[in-house]
């Protein structure tokens, strides 16, 4: 991508609560869903996705809440794969 095209999706992504970890190019969002059930069933709809894409998220999960950092580990930065995985993982808690 252009560093254009990155600035505008940074800034869309940020909008919706991601950040930008300030030691490293990856994108980091924190979500927090009613209990563990949900927590988990939006993990499980995410990890399904990840393996169809080959692009893994780190991500940790205390109870209600899941923390996710994206990065594209092969290249060292973000890459498309990075927004898109991020996209999905919007619509993804939106509709638990
Ligand atoms: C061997 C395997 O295809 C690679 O390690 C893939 C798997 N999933 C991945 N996930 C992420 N987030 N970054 C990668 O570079 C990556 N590489």
């Amino acid at each position: 991508m252009t560093p254009e095209e990155r600035k505008q999706i940074i800034d869309d992504l940020k909008a919706a609560g991601w950040s930008v970890a300030s030691e490293r190019d990856a994108l980091h969002k924190e979500f927090s869903f009613k209990n563990f059930n949900q927590a988990f069933g939006f993990i499980s709809r995410v990890a399904l996705q990840a393996e169809k894409m080959n692009h893994h998220p780190e991500w940790f999960n205390v109870y209600n809440k899941v923390q996710i950092t994206l990065t594209s580990h092969d290249f060292g930065g973000l890459t498309k794969k990075d927004v898109k995985l991020a996209k999905f993982i919007e619509k993804a808690a939106a509709s638990v």
